[in-house]
């Protein structure tokens, strides 16, 4: 009979942005599933009590933290490499790093639209095209984009964000097909809203707030539901799947709200 196989034990795998929240969550999941972890965050002293506390844990994989920037092409070169040098192949990339304001389109200034477009899009860029080099070269590999629904459906005063999450999508797209020959699988995952440190931030969620997981009813999501599709599409068992989008955003209300007050208009 026929076993499915969601496993991603012995892979090593470049999480980015994982000082925290959805990040975290995915470097966590793979760990504790036995994959070697490359992980950063703008701050080594953020990112590096996560993998001390991933390397304390028993039959876990391994975890490497390093300081990177991921707007920084030449930080991505020497997060690749350190990778490489201490696990010496990358099997997975999962490009979580991002972020956002929240503005009025006829409000964001030239370089704050940058600022998003390149957190968002330039550093998938730089981290698919040099993680991606060794894959290439090697045995092929999988790689997980994070867009979000609003890459998918618009929302107001996520202009800069909706549109570089858009791009996303279609960036995985042509990968899919671009890079099939070398044996790499390109996906997406895009999120409703997800209870983290970034959108309690932003939006002002507190943790105490949010419903069990087990609540089927409409409600906002947690990271781990998030790291749980990772990594089913980094698994033999995602075999089939290239190109595609998985949207995870529970069941959402047909005005939008949610069960917490947002504290939006
Ligand atoms: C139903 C409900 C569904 C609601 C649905 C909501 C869905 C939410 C989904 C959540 C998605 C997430 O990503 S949640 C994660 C959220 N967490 C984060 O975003 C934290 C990470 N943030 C950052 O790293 C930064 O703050 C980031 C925003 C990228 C800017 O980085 P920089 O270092 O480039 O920052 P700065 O130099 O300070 O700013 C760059 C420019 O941006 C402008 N800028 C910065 N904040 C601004 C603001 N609030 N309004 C206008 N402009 C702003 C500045 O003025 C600068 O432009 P000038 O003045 O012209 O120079
Ligand atoms: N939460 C949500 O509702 C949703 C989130 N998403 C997407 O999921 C991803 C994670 O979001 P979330 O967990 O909420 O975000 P958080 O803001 O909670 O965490 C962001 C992480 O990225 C790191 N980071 C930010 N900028 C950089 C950078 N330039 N270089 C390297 N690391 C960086 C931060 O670390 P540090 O500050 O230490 O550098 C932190 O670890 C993002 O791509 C987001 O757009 C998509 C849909 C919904």
């Amino acid at each position: 009979m026929h076993e499915p196989d969601f496993g991603v034990a012995g892979q090593t795998a470049i999480v980015t942005g994982a000082s925290q929240g959805i990040g975290r969550a995915i470097a966590e999941t793979l760990a504790a599933s036995g994959a070697n972890v490359a992980i950063c965050s703008r701050s080594i002293d953020r990112v590096g009590p996560v993998a001390e506390e991933i390397n304390a844990a028993e039959d876990a994989g391994e975890a490497l933290a390093v300081e990177c920037n991921v707007r920084e092409r030449e930080q991505v070169q020497d997060l690749v490499d350190r990778t490489v040098e201490v696990f010496g192949d990358i099997d997975a990339l999962v490009n979580n790093a991002g972020g956002e304001f929240v503005a009025p389109f006829e409000d964001i200034s030239e370089n704050g639209w940058n600022s998003i477009v390149d957190l968002n899009l330039n550093s998938t860029v730089h981290c698919t095209q040099l993680a991606g080099e060794v894959m290439r070269e090697g045995d092929g590999g999988v790689i997980v984009n994070l867009s979000s629904v609003n890459g998918q459906h618009p929302a107001p005063n996520e202009s800069h964000y909706g549109a570089s999450k858009a791009a996303i999508i279609r960036l995985t797209e042509t990968l899919a097909v671009e890079w099939a020959d070398d044996g790499i699988r390109v996906n997406c995952v895009a999120p409703g809203l997800i209870q983290t440190p970034g959108v309690a931030e932003t939006l002002g969620i507190r943790s105490e707030q949010m419903p069990d997981r087990e609540e089927t009813d409409r409600r906002i999501g947690h990271s781990e539901e998030i790291a749980d599709i990772v990594q089913f599409l980094l698994s033999p068992a995602a075999s089939f799947m290239n190109g595609e989008t998985v949207t995870a955003k529970g069941v959402p209300r047909p005005d939008n709200s949610f069960d917490v007050d947002l504290g939006l208009e």
